[in-house]
């Protein structure tokens, strides 16, 4: 059985028969674009090969480094924001057990913790709170190396580590993963000797977990990330077709854009485990920066199931008909228990008793797609097999492959994210910061401060 597999069989009365093929074309020219460096954004495509092609020697020293964490700390500090945050967590959640965080107490783990991804002080107090006087590492992650909340979060976390240790063995306890020559945090970690790690340069934040970004954590949470690599390996040789008929990974850009020319202009990623919550951070953040710029793009939503049925579920059914559904469903859940008896029946749930919660949970979401599709919401249907290590890289690949095809689909630049400077230029104005005074006073001027 193919370990990720995409379903647009609920599609038939959104999309016509006819409309695969007759989009193949421009797909063929997306795939060039992609494959061969043709398109825009050419100089960041890297992250294609990284399952195949990754720095065996980097591979080795993440492992080891991840060893020496393990040995050494109750707690690793992993701080980064957006594409230097999202990926490892997402990875943590799907990977372990729904109460990670609960085995805080338990001496033979180290538990990854995030930081520097809010600019919440609240957040960061209680971090340090529940670190106490315990025995931990910071691994700080960030591309540009200026960020400005994973900067504030490990000013914190240094200055505690080096209180806690003294310099020079603060300094064997800090792991920078960064750009490999540029930046404030290389600058740095050269300058006090940590451990440094590389986000290539042809690889985005976004598109960067499969990098040290993402695999030093979660190889410190213990997690197998040969299989990660091994099942986005699989998944680099499978969607490698521009045929529509034999790439699930092209079908799913092809449909969403599809839908998307016929004003479906919201996705909602969804899922049926709670466990998948941060899955559609991750994937939101792959999909809108990716894709909205130019005044166009999908614009990337979530909801989790079959919690969210009993809130957003009414909008979903009955709402502005610009919705359409992606569910990541696992068919095979790590745990699966059955509906209990009870003497009196009083909640009238006699009827499932023995039957697999899981079961009940795969009936609900095949009532929810015909509710839904009826209700003219067209849903596509991403199934994954297991939650493990293998899937988990197969499905990050599904994902990026797509959006690759899918922003040049759509005629845009998918590895840029120019917007999302302009309300820095504004933050940076407002806090003070030297060089953009003229920018402050502007902004305090309209605000009548
Ligand atoms: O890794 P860093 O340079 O700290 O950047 C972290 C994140 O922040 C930026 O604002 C970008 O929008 C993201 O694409 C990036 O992933």
């Amino acid at each position: 059985m193919a370990h990720v597999s995409f379903d647009a069989s609920a599609l038939k009365q959104f999309v016509h028969d006819n409309e695969l093929s007759e989009i193949q074309a421009m797909v063929n020219a997306a795939d060039s674009q992609l494959r061969e460096g043709t398109g825009a954004g050419a100089d960041f495509r890297d992250w294609l090969h990284l399952p195949t092609e990754y720095d065996q020697e980097e591979f080795a020293r993440i492992q080891a480094a991840a060893k020496q964490i393990q040995s050494d700390s109750d707690f690793l500090v992993t701080i980064g924001i957006g594409g230097s945050y999202l990926g490892a967590r997402m990875a943590l959640d799907f990977l372990h057990d729904s109460f990670y965080l609960a085995h805080a107490d338990n001496d033979d783990q180290t538990m990854v913790v995030f930081a520097g991804n809010s600019l919440s002080s609240s957040y960061l107090q209680d971090l340090i709170n529940l670190i106490g006087d315990k025995d931990f590492s910071i691994n700080v992650i960030s591309k540009s190396g200026t960020t400005t909340e994973p900067s504030i979060a490990f000013r914190i976390f240094h200055e505690m580590l080096v209180k806690k240790y003294g310099e020079t063995e603060a300094n064997k306890r800090i792991y920078a993963t960064t750009d490999k020559a540029r930046g404030a945090l290389k600058t740095e970690a050269d300058a006090n000797g940590w451990e440094t790690f590389i986000i290539p340069d042809g690889v985005g934040g976004r598109f960067s977990v499969l990098t040290a970004v993402g695999l030093l954590p979660i190889a410190v949470s213990g997690a197998d990330i040969e299989q990660l690599m091994a099942g986005a390996a699989k998944a680099e040789a499978t969607y490698v077709d521009p045929d529509l008929t034999k790439n699930e990974a092209y079908q799913y850009a092809a449909y969403r854009n599809i839908l998307y020319r016929k004003g479906y202009t919201t996705e909602l990623l969804e899922n049926y485990e709670p466990n998948m919550a941060m899955l559609a951070e991750w994937w939101k953040q792959l999909a809108g920066e990716s894709e909205g710029k130019d005044q166009k793009g999908i614009y990337p939503s979530s909801a989790n199931f079959t919690t969210d049925l009993h809130s957003l579920g009414q909008y979903i059914q009955e709402g502005r008909r610009n919705l359409m559904e992606t569910v990541v469903k696992l068919d095979q859940p790590n745990h699966d228990l059955n509906v209990p008896g009870a003497a009196n029946d009083l909640d009238g749930l006699g009827y499932l008793e023995g039957k697999s919660i899981d079961w009940v949970n795969t009936q609900a979401y095949r009532a929810v797609v015909a509710a839904h599709n009826e209700g003219g919401v067209p849903v596509m249907t991403v199934h994954i097999d297991k939650e493990d290590e293998f899937t988990l890289g197969y499905l990050i690949y599904f994902f990026e492959v797509a959006m690759g095809i899918s922003g040049y689909l759509n005629g845009i630049n998918p590895f840029n994210q120019p917007g999302v400077e302009a309300y820095k230029t504004n933050m940076f104005g407002l806090l003070g910061k030297p060089g953009f005074e003229e920018v402050g006073d502007k902004l305090r001027a309209q605000m009548n401060d």
